[in-house]
């Protein structure tokens, strides 16, 4: 499952597991993306921080990994890069990608995209708001439980001092306040995160 996970929450987390359940996977790698081209226009966060909510919020389920291929490849994300680095380290494996239905209605517009078909399995599930649709019989289409959440309106109760408990996993309201993310004029907002140095004397 790919996405900017600018926080990871749980519609993100709902979606992947009633996928998993549903097509009997053995593995879902949650894939935060490097730059989100589509997102040019908006704020994104350092892809450390993305990455390491991203950990944070999956470590609890043994079948749920997170890859760094998006974020180590220089350059715009796209889901034909992605879709080749995975197979890479996973020759034998069945490959789906997860998408929800805003995703599945920008898909035309995605790089090379007449290729993806072909390098995974399609799933779009469904989302509050948006109209779950496509024209391909190979993509399936899926009902999850509706999650009425998203990494917008996370950002907008952080910066506005309201509560995002229950909406994101604990760890991850607690790793957005002990880095400061998403208050306005936050330090890290939109610049890299530095492994930090000890010094001894
Ligand atoms: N509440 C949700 N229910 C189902 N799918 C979701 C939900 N939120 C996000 N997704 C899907 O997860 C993937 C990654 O989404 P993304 O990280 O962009 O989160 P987002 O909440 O849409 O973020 P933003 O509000 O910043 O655009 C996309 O395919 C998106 O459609
Ligand atoms: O391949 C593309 O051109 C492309 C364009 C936009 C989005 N995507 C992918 O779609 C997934 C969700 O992206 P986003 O921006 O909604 O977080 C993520 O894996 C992106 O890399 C891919």
């Amino acid at each position: 499952m790919g996405g900017t996970f600018d926080p990871i929450h749980h519609g993100h987390l709902v979606a992947a597991s009633e996928v998993a359940a549903a097509f009997d996977l053995d593995e879902v790698v949650f894939v935060p993306t490097g730059q989100p081209w589509q997102k040019n226009a908006q704020e994104v966060s350092p892809a450390e921080h993305r990455y390491l909510m991203t950990v944070v919020a999956t470590a609890s389920n043994p079948r749920f990994t997170v890859s760094r291929v998006d974020i180590d490849r220089p350059g715009p994300t796209y889901t034909i890069d992605t879709l080749r680095d995975l197979r890479a380290t996973r020759p034998e494996a069945e490959l789906f990608f997860i998408t929800g239905a805003d995703a599945m209605a920008q898909i035309l517009s995605w790089k090379n995209v007449d290729e993806l078909w072909s390098l995974a399995h399609f799933v779009g599930v469904t989302r509050p708001g948006h109209e779950l649709s496509t024209q391909r019989k190979d993509v399936s289409l899926m009902e999850v439980p509706a999650m009425s959440i998203s990494s917008t309106d996370c950002r907008r109760r952080v910066s506005g001092g309201e509560p995002v408990w229950y909406l994101v996993p604990d760890g991850v309201v607690q790793y957005i306040a002990k880095h400061g993310l998403y208050r306005k004029g936050a330090p890290e907002t939109g610049t890299p995160v530095q492994p930090e140095v000890s010094t001894t004397t």
